[in-house]
């Protein structure tokens, strides 16, 4: 039985007075969600230390939104693994599509930074998924194994157990559009049956696996009753207290079934 994992990316909102506003709330009504649900915030850079000072007694855990491939030295504007490291942050998303699409980081850079992720054992959240013209063009399949192959290459076992992975079709980020279930459980079975093949089945069976893309708090049961869906990566709708609490409680429990 894999245990849901829901993150919070906030992308580029939230500095740090509102990370504190927003924390402060959800550690205060909370409650005991974290027993069937693992959940994870990723705020910006200049509100991690915030969210992990105010988390560090609490069961809810930090992410970093990115990472750089490259160690200390000149490369302005860049934040390395061993910073996270300093500030405890467990986890970073990686290839989330807007760093692939705005920032033009390839399935070679995010391999090289899944490598740094690793050897400093934090824990990626691993971002895939097709545009409305791959999935229109019959390309899903290939997308996906494309991104799979490339991103993970020449990791372990271990290091792909250590890893969550997190299938955002491109089309229904921030659109209002969600998969629908069945559309979001096929390419989740898909995930699996491309990772048995370059990581064998074990691993396959045990990776979780969030789906994002306009998850709200009426849509969160139904896409987490899936059998292959094993949480959320939540955007906009992680923005307010009362909704991301919402699809904790509405996804954990439709998982839980
Ligand atoms: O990382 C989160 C995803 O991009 C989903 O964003 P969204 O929930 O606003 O569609």
């Amino acid at each position: 039985m894999r245990k849901p994992i829901i993150a919070a990316n906030w992308k580029m909102n939230k500095g740090p007075a509102e990370t504190e506003d927003f924390l402060k709330g959800l550690i205060s009504k909370i409650g005991k969600a974290t027993d069937k649900c693992d959940v994870v915030i990723a705020p910006p850079f200049v509100s991690l230390p915030t969210a992990t000072k105010l988390l560090a007694s609490h069961d809810v855990s930090v992410a970093a939104q990115n990472v750089s491939q490259y160690d200390a030295g000149a490369y302005t504007g860049e934040i390395n693994v061993m910073m996270l490291k300093e500030l405890y942050v467990p986890y970073v998303i990686i290839g989330h599509s807007e760093r692939r699409a705005i920032f033009g980081e390839t399935d070679e850079v995010l391999n090289a930074k899944m490598h740094k992720v690793r050897e400093t054992n934090l824990k990626a959240i691993f971002c895939i998924g097709e545009t409305l013209e791959e999935r229109e063009a019959g390309q899903l399949d290939e997308v996906l194994r494309r991104q799979l192959t490339e991103g993970l290459k020449g990791l372990s076992e271990k290091d792909v157990l250590e890893t969550v992975l997190a299938y955002e079709p491109v089309w229904a980020i921030g659109t209002g559009v969600t998969a629908s279930p069945e559309q979001a459980q096929e390419a989740h079975a898909k995930v699996r049956v491309i990772l048995a093949e370059s990581f064998g089945g074990e691993v396959a069976d045990k990776v979780r696996i969030q789906y994002g893309g306009s998850v709200k708090p009426d849509n969160a049961a139904e896409l987490l009753a899936q059998p292959d869906i094993d949480g959320a990566l939540v955007g906009g709708a992680s923005m307010e207290v009362g909704s991301f609490l919402q699809i904790i409680e509405n996804g954990s429990s439709a998982a839980a079934q």
